[in-house]
């Protein structure tokens, strides 16, 4: 089978791994971070205390090195002789030394035949410097991503890194093997002025123009110009959306992080830390359509009995494992809901996470859908548990990236031990936020 390959190129802070990250989970590619891979090279050239200039020395490293390549389903992975680099990868000294190593060509010798690897297996979004004229020169699909140097050093800047971006470009630029320049075919795409939803749109115009082979049904997706699951809300739900949304702003300033992770279309498996009884509405705010959530037994009585199915919410029993309620999940997340679980069943005493309780690996293994993983703080301040009491502690919502589980994956995680070792990615996703 032939694989494509879309070819992400562009300056440093461009935006091209939020670009190919959104591409990549949208659209069920893998997202190759080509960047990490000279990083990776840099941080181990470093480790070993070589001069970066030195580029005897780092070729001879480069020579004996081990580096396996290889990805998660939707993202790339890399380690050095067994090491995963991964968390050192943006650090000050990696940012000022990767635009000399990436320089030497043995050095690019030997990652680009790894990149050109990946399609051997997989379709790609690989993002980088020189994918679309020297990696994948044969791909039509081709996007050159650029923006203003002020407003991108802004951006590298609020991400809280030490970086010279106009001194990485004008090396990346001019040096003489690969440099970066805006590939035969590709389209130019200027973000200074997009926002990242907006680029995302513009970049899915500019691939369908390229001819991407895409069906209408994932385009609507990708663009969120048509959600999958109930268009628009009901104004019984609309009203309680709008009026704990406003609550939240004006009493606990509500802020969220990791907004351009929020997957609008298709089901999804929401699984958040849970701190009050403020927590779903809380996430139900974050999304613009309807969604499902669960709510104790005792709580559909008089008024509630009526109120809280329309805002879509399954009666759980908190005292005994609920088989039912779980079914229940999977079925509406079959029929394309988005469902919030709580994996520790019951709120937090301390304010810490606790033992994930339900069967949220089962949930996840059994239904296929990308799960979501949220964290809540300061709910357990603004809401106690066991007391009536209101305070005006400020509310934070983390939103991290989503978990799509490859068909490999899915068929390991099953049987006990199976859904025991994804309830803890699940836990160990949320705990990182
Ligand atoms: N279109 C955009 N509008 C606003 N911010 C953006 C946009 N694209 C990316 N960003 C932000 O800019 C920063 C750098 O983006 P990133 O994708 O890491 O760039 P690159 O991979 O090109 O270095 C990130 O914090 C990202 O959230
Ligand atoms: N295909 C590539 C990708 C990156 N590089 C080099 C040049 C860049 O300065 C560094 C780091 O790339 P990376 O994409 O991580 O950098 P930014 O996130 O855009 O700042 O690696 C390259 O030479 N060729």
């Amino acid at each position: 089978m032939n694989h494509h390959a879309i070819a992400i190129d562009g300056p440093a802070a461009s935006g091209k791994s939020t670009m190919a990250r959104a591409l990549a989970e949208r659209l069920g590619l893998v997202m190759v971070n080509s960047g990490a891979m000279y990083r990776a090279v840099t941080w181990k050239v470093l480790e070993e205390k070589i001069n970066p200039t030195d580029a005897a020395a780092v070729r001879e490293l480069v020579g004996r090195i081990r580096i396996d390549c290889g990805h998660d389903g939707t993202f790339s992975t890399i380690s050095i002789d067994g090491v995963d680099p991964t968390p050192f990868l943006r650090s000050a000294e990696v940012n000022a030394n990767v635009s000399a190593i990436s320089a030497i060509p043995e050095v690019r010798e030997k990652l680009v035949a790894l990149q050109r690897d990946y399609l051997k297996s997989t379709h790609v979004v690989m993002e980088g410097r020189d994918i679309g004229s020297v990696v994948f020169p044969e791909t039509p699909f081709k996007i050159y991503i650029d923006a203003d140097p002020s407003v991108r050093n802004h951006r590298r800047s609020d991400d809280g890194e030490v970086d010279s971006v106009e001194t990485r470009d004008a090396a990346d630029s001019s040096r003489t093997t690969a440099p970066l320049v805006i590939a035969d075919g590709a389209t130019v795409l200027d973000t200074s002025k997009l926002s990242i939803e907006g680029a995302i749109k513009a970049a899915i115009d500019i691939l369908r123009a390229q001819g991407f082979p895409m069906k209408q049904s994932e385009t609507l997706k990708i663009t969120g110009e048509e959600p999958d699951h109930a268009p628009m809300m009901r104004w019984i739900y609309w009203l309680g959306w709008m009026s704990f949304g406003a609550a939240y702003r004006t009493l606990f300033g509500l802020r969220i992080i990791g907004r351009e992770n929020i997957i609008h279309n298709g089901p999804v498996l929401i699984a958040s830390n849970h701190q009050s009884f403020l927590d779903p509405p809380l996430i139900g705010n974050l999304y613009k359509t309807e969604m499902v959530f669960f709510a104790r037994k005792t709580l559909f009585k008089g008024i509630g009995k009526w109120l809280y199915p329309k805002w879509n919410a399954i009666p759980v029993d908190q005292d005994r494992p609920d088989m039912s309620s779980m079914k229940t999940v999977i079925r509406k997340l079959k029929e394309g809901w988005r469902v919030l679980v709580f994996p520790e069943g019951a709120r937090t005493l301390d304010g810490e996470i606790g033992q994930a309780a339900s069967g949220i690996g089962l949930i996840a293994a059994k239904a296929g859908v990308p799960i979501q993983p949220v964290r809540i703080f300061g709910a357990d301040e603004a809401l106690p548990r066991g007391s009536g009491k209101i305070r005006f502690a400020r509310i934070t919502v983390k939103v991290g990236r989503p978990i799509v589980l490859t068909p490999e994956e899915l068929k390991s995680y099953s049987g006990k031990t199976g859904y025991e070792a994804l309830t803890n990615r699940i836990m160990d996703a949320i705990k990182d936020l």
